[in-house]
């Protein structure tokens, strides 16, 4: 099966050397690939570069076999994505954010618009002001938002942050029913596992700029052992690599 994302040895270092190094996987249809790391591990640069956001120094990303960055338009047209903002107008009504956002896209009919608040599970709620909605019900709307245009892959960073627990299984329920019922590929980053252990098949571990771990959640992770079990050994494992780096740096 074709991927619909790859991305091949990217590379994206800022001025104080931090950033992403030498990044590879793929992503295909039906997959809901969970990617974690600490706080600053680089996820969200990882995200930007793949969306055309933020431009890699070395490797290439292909998005429905595009480039994002020469073919930014084609390449994004059935991707959705939210990343580091899910802002809404807060004096205007789900729907009428949502007819917002639909201006950008040509051919976004007003069924679609309910079609997409039923799908996320805000149809009860679609006129009341944003101002009234909780955190999860503004992610869940920025979700709507991403998916107005019938993308194929959704892209998503930390959407279940800030969120309390009922939030949290509302927007999990919502991506799991999205891939299943629409065959919709997630690609989501998190710094906390227990969001996305649920219902990832996928898990990504990026820590310190670098792509860890990458697989099929049952392929990578030993029967009896959990996520955060997996995820702090493969840390730990990234933590002893470094000293070791860091004591051959002294010792030369
Ligand atoms: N524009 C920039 N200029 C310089 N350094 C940056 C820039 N953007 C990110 N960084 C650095 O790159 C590293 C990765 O940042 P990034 O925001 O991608 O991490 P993250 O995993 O998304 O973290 P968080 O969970 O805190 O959002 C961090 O050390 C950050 O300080």
């Amino acid at each position: 099966m074709d991927a619909l994302l790859s991305v091949n040895h990217v590379t994206k270092r800022f001025r104080n050397q931090r950033g992403i190094h030498d990044i590879s996987f793929n992503v295909h249809a039906g997959e809901i690939v969970g990617l974690f790391g600490q706080n600053g591990a680089g996820k969200t640069t990882l995200l930007k570069t793949i969306t055309g956001l933020c431009r890699p120094d070395a490797g290439t990303v292909g998005l429905f076999g595009l480039d994002p960055e020469t073919r930014f338009e084609q390449a994004m047209a059935q991707v959705g994505c939210v990343i580091e903002t899910a802002d809404a107008y807060e004096y205007m009504t789900g729907y009428q954010n949502l007819r917002q956002v639909a201006r950008f896209y040509p051919g976004v009919t007003a069924a679609r618009l309910d079609e997409v608040l039923e799908l996320v599970g805000l149809a009860p709620f679609k006129h009341e002001r944003a101002k009234q909605y909780s955190l999860g019900m503004k992610q869940r709307l920025a979700l709507a938002a991403a998916l107005l245009h019938h993308p194929r892959m959704v892209i998503l960073d930390e959407p279940t942050n800030g969120l309390d627990i009922g939030g949290m299984a509302e927007f999990r329920n919502t991506m799991e029913r999205l891939s299943r019922q629409e065959g919709i590929a997630f690609l989501v980053s998190s710094h906390m596992i227990s969001h996305l252990e649920p219902i990832a098949t996928h898990i990504g571990i990026l820590h310190h700029g670098e792509l860890l771990r990458f697989g099929g959640r049952f392929q990578l992770i030993p029967p009896g052992m959990t996520l955060e079990e997996y995820y702090l050994n493969t840390i730990g494992a990234g933590k002893e690599a470094e000293s070791r780096e860091q004591f051959a740096g002294e010792l030369a």
